[in-house]
């Protein structure tokens, strides 16, 4: 096989590899995908503005997450059904993720418990919640505790599935061997392709409790004592809401395009989130750090430069994970990880800043902010 070299390549592998069925509902999204592509669009528009003849002979890449400190601020963002990528699923995901010492977030939709990732070893992971009742839901709380999870991450954007027409059209189902392990019971049931359509959004929107509000997260925060993230906010108006109830991190997310069509791209509203965080830092001091993060879009190191410099604590990556499983299990997801790592490395050294701390608002141009020459 040709060296891969960055992580787009993993993806055009899986897509040749993969059932069309799988590599469909892994890289597809909501209705025309305007926003599926507008995540990576809006990338391309930010330009780096690189500060010369700064001494970068040494580079520190490391940071901390909730009080843990990391290799790097790239993590992994929770996805379903690994093991539609790879017989190993989760498993090698979390051993890669570990060896690259960031974080896992582990989905609700896994195809693997919450205590089997656990026992692949020692690894910074995060529980991320569905809640689809609300009893199931304490339950794999108090799973996740006790497996030694640090955070929850529930993610809000999602009371049912969006429509994804290339999941409707291939009449999604999952294999006999693979399942949404912490809900069984419901996976399994739909199994069959008894209906037409896509049997994971019959799930969603057949069993998934539609009724959540601000009043449920903040019940559900009070019984874990693991910090709690708010995953899917796009507004500043959610983001102050998510201050006011004292959560301990946000993820502006719009889930990879995959829920609501002509959102905007997540890059271009992390500003107005973080700014956000800043202003409650100053009146809200009380109420503890909240960082904000960003997911969506995110294929370059370049990509990770400009959304620390527009304010993120850190970014996660979903589909390159996947890919890389795809192709190549767990080497695969490491190198992802590795390479996702010294682009940014690279970026940075160029960019003229050796530490992240260097990276600001000044490291990056918006397409609102005219050059001062104009060619
Ligand atoms: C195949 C797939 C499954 C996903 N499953 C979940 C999930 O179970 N829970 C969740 O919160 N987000 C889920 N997401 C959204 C990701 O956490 C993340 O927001 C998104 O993938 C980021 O965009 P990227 O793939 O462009 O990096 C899923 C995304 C994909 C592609
Ligand atoms: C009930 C499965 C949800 C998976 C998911 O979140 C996604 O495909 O984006």
């Amino acid at each position: 096989m040709a060296r891969v070299v960055n992580v787009d390549e993993y993806e055009d592998l899986a897509r040749v590899k993969m059932p069309k069925m799988y590599y469909d509902f892994y890289a597809g999204g909501a209705e025309d995908k305007w926003t599926l592509r507008e995540n990576r669009s809006a990338f391309s528009r930010i330009r780096i503005r690189p500060q010369v003849l700064v001494d970068v002979s040494h580079t520190d890449l490391t940071t901390s997450v909730l009080g843990l400190k990391i290799a790097c601020p790239i993590m992994v963002a929770p996805t379903a059904l690994h093991k539609l990528a790879h017989p190993e699923g989760e498993l090698a995901t979390a051993r890669a993720t570990a060896a690259a010492n960031t974080v896992m977030v582990v989905s609700t939709s896994s195809s693997h418990t919450i205590e089997e990732i656990a026992d692949t070893g020692p690894g910074i992971r995060f529980f991320q919640l569905y809640i689809f009742n609300k009893v199931r839901a304490m339950e794999l709380v108090a799973r996740a505790e006790k497996a030694g999870y640090k955070a929850i991450v529930l993610t809000v954007d999602t009371p049912i599935l969006g429509r994804r027409e290339d999941d409707l059209r291939n009449r999604l189902v999952l294999p006999p061997d693979v399942s949404m392990k912490l809900i069984d019971g419901i996976g399994e049931q739909h199994s069959q392709p008894t209906e037409p359509g896509s049997s994971l959004a019959a799930v969603a929107s057949e069993y998934k409790d539609k009724s959540i509000t601000w009043k449920d997260v903040q019940a559900f925060m009070k019984l874990t004592k693991l910090p709690f993230l708010l995953k899917g906010i796009l507004t500043k108006e959610d983001a102050l809401k998510a201050i006011d109830i004292c959560v301990d991190g946000i993820i502006v997310s719009n889930h990879g395009g995959r829920q609501l069509d002509h959102v905007p791209a997540t890059i271009s509203v992390l500003e107005e989130v973080a700014i956000t965080r800043n202003s409650c830092y100053v009146v809200a001091a009380a109420a503890g750090r909240c960082p904000v993060f960003v997911d969506g879009g995110i294929r370059r190191g370049t990509d990770v430069f400009k959304a620390l410099a527009l304010g993120a604590s850190g970014v996660f990556v979903g589909r390159p994970v996947l890919f890389g499983l795809a192709i190549d299990g767990e080497q695969g997801v490491k190198k992802v990880l590795d390479m996702l790592k010294d682009e940014l490395r690279t970026t940075m050294v160029i960019a003229g800043c050796p530490t992240l701390a260097h990276i600001n608002r000044s490291s990056v141009q918006t397409p609102e902010e005219k050059p001062s020459s104009k060619l």
